[in-house]
Parts: C-alpha cells; structure tokens; sequence
C-alpha cells in the first residue's frame, strides 16, 4: 500500500469515527431520489385513475335501444326527469308509444322531447345507421347511447334449439354493436359523449341455464374494453352496467321456462326493481364510470371479476387491490353452494323419474 492510499484509508476511517455526520448530505440526496422515483411511479399509477368530467344530462339528447319496457324504458325516465331529449328505440311501435307518454310525463320542462323509433338493432347495419341519423337531424348529435336492447333464454345446453344461439348472440351482442359504430364518429368529431352496455351479473361469471345467455353478455364486456382503450383520449367513456335479476316483463316471460336450478341459483342476488337499477347505472355513466354494479353482490363480483378493466377513481382501484382475496374467499362457499343447488335438483329428478316408472 503506498503511503498515499494509506493517507486516505487513515482519513476515512476518521471520518467514520469522528464525523459521520459528513456523509449525511449524501444520505439525504439518495432518500430525495428514492422519493422522486416513488413520486412518479405513483403518478404512473393514478394518471388512468383520474376521473372525467360528469356529462349534464339537462338539454343532452340521450338514445335508448330497449327504451320501449323493463330497464330501457325506466333509464329513459331516469334521464328525461334530469332534462334530457330522449330517443326510445325498439320494434314494437304500440309498445314505444306507450312507453313514450309513460317517460312524458316526467317532464321537468316544456321544450323536451320523446322520440321514438321502431326498428330491429340486429338485424341490418345500414337500417340502424339511417334512424340514427334521423334522430341526430331531429334532436341533435347523440350524447349518450344506451345498449339496452336484449333478450334472455334460458334452459340446460342440450335443450335449448340450436338456433337460439345465433339469435341471442346476434341481438344482445350485434344489436349493442350496431348502434354504438352509428353513433361513434360524430363522438369522436365532437371530443365528447356516454356509451353504455347493459350486460348481467351472468355477463361476470357463467350460470346453470344461461349457456346462450352468459356468452352474449361476456362479449359486451371484451367489446367495451376494447373500445374504451380507443376512445378515450376522445374524451368518450364506455360503462357496462351489469345488473341481477330485474323485474322486468322479460324477466317474467323468461322465468316462464326458467330451469329450477338457474332460479335457485340467481336468487341468491335477489330481485330488484328497474327505477332502482335505472338510478345507479344512470348515475355511473353520467359520471363516465366503466363499471356499474348493483347491490352488495354486484359489488363483490365487480372487484372480483375486475381483470384487466379500465379503473376510473383512486378509491375504486384500492378497493379492488385491498378486497380481492377476501372476495375470492366467499365466492368458493357461493361457488360450493351453486354446485350443492345443482346435484339435489338431480337427485330429486331421478328420484321422481324412478316413482314415476314403479307407477
Ligand atoms: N330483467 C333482468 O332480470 C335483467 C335484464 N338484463 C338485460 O337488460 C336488458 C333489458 O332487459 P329487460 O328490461 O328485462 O327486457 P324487456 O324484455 O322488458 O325489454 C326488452 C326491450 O328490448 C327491445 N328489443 C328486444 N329485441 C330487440 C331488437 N331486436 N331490436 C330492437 N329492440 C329490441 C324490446 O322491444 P321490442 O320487443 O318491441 O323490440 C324492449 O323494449 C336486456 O339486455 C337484458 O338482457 C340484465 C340483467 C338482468
Ligand atoms: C363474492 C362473490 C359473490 C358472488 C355472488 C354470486 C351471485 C350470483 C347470482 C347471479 C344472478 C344472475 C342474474 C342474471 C339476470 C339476467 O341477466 C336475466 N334475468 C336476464 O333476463
């Protein structure tokens, strides 16, 4: 070791002995450092979480496929009590207007408007794209689009006709994606509007009964994904309600073949009322939610099935980063009790299938 080296071992270790505090400054520029890069992965990590500016429904003009009965008809009340010019559209045109001097009558001022529209959002491009212009030439550019028109089949796999599954895949998933391609590009010209799915809670996870049904409304959650990514930075914000058993004339034409097992099963969620699943799922789009869930198991299967899905506040994501395991947890006792729901109706169908032969 030549002297000069040993010179500066002798100051260091002095340094270190007697005045340690010399290297303080270094200390403390490295913990500034280590904060600016904390700093900035947390920006990374709130700037998707920063929420958009809430739409005012007073004077906007809001479109409702399915606005004729059930949901549809009461989003279309929920908006039109808020201000807004409503389009009603669906096949039926007895239906519609019934429905329109239902939504009238809930008019908060004399220049507002109920439109209404009879056409079938399935079944050709072109049809649907021309009653949305001439809805947009009567009540100006659409500011919020609503996907509610739909319909349920339920029944084990084997039994439901073959053909019903390109007819539930065609109006529930087609019928969402035609209307919104009619809408977009004057949105995304105006750097501004609402597009809203209504899925199901058998839109979250598959159910007994519900092998035509399920699918049609998972693909509404991977077209509104897809979709959101896209318009975003044009100010447009997609939301997919996905609401449990609603008591809706659909509901009642649908529990009319309605498998045991699925009854049992959806009870567990209950039924609610379609103003109060109107309110909620209105409020999230208003406020350019992704998610919108109703009831305490809605919640839960929301932060559950989360995945990949857009977030839209800081609560929101916490939520779901604090709440998942717990989630997980009681969704394997719903999961065992499903399982348990569907092996008694067996047995009880062999059962009775076994007395009735011995007869
Ligand atoms: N009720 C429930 O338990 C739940 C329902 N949902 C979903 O909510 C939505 C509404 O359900 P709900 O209120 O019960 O349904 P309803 O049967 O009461 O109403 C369905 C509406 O959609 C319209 N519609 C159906 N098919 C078409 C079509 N091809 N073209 C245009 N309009 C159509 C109907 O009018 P018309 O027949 O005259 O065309 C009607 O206005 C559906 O997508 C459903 O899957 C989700 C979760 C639970
Ligand atoms: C933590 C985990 C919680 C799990 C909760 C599970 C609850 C399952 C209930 C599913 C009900 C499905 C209703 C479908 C309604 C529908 O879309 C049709 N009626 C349309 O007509």
């Amino acid at each position: 070791m030549s002297s000069e080296e040993s010179l500066i071992f002798a100051i260091t270790d002095w340094l270190f002995v007697n005045s340690w505090w010399l290297l303080l400054p270094f200390v403390m520029l490295l913990v500034v450092a280590a904060f600016i890069v904390a700093f900035v992965l947390l920006l990374y990590m709130i700037s998707p979480l920063i929420s958009p500016k809430p739409l005012k429904l007073n004077g906007a003009h809001v479109v409702v496929t399915g606005g004729s009965s059930g949901i549809g008809k009461s989003i279309a009340v929920e908006c039109y009590r808020q201000g807004a010019f409503i389009t009603l559209v669906a096949r039926d045109e007895a239906k519609l207007l019934q429905a329109k001097k239902e939504v009238e009558k809930f008019a908060i001022n004399d220049k507002q408007v109920v439109l209404c529209i009879s056409v079938d959002v399935a079944s050709d491009y072109s049809q649907v794209e021309s009653v949305i212009k001439q809805a947009q030439e009567k009540l100006g550019p659409v500011d919020m689009l609503v996907n509610c028109a739909g319909m349920s089949i339920s029944g084990k796999f084997e039994e439901v006709p073959v053909d019903h599954f390109k007819k539930i895949m065609e109006v529930n998933y087609l019928g969402s994606v035609y209307p919104t391609r009619a809408v977009i590009t004057t949105m995304k010209e105006r750097r501004m509007g609402r597009i809203m799915f209504v899925s199901s809670q058998a839109g979250q996870l598959g159910l007994f009964g519900y092998t035509a049904y399920s699918p049609s409304k998972f693909a509404l959650r991977g077209l509104a994904e897809s979709l959101q990514m896209e318009i975003k930075p044009y100010n447009i914000y997609v939301t997919v309600a996905y609401p449990p058993d609603t008591d809706t004339p659909g509901l009642a034409e649908e529990n009319k073949t309605k498998p045991l097992e699925t009854k049992l099963i959806s009870e567990t969620s209950g039924v609610c009322q379609p103003e109060q699943v109107a309110k909620i799922v209105v409020r999230d789009a208003v406020q350019g939610n992704f998610n919108s869930s109703v009831g305490p198991d809605g919640y839960m299967l929301s932060a559950l099935t989360c995945g990949m899905s857009p977030v839209t506040s800081i609560t929101e994501g916490l939520q779901q980063i604090v709440t998942m395991g717990l989630f997980r947890t009681i969704a394997l006792f719903y999961l065992g009790s499903f399982d348990s729901i569907v092996r008694r109706c067996m047995i009880q169908r062999e059962q009775l299938r076994a007395a009735d032969k011995t007869e």
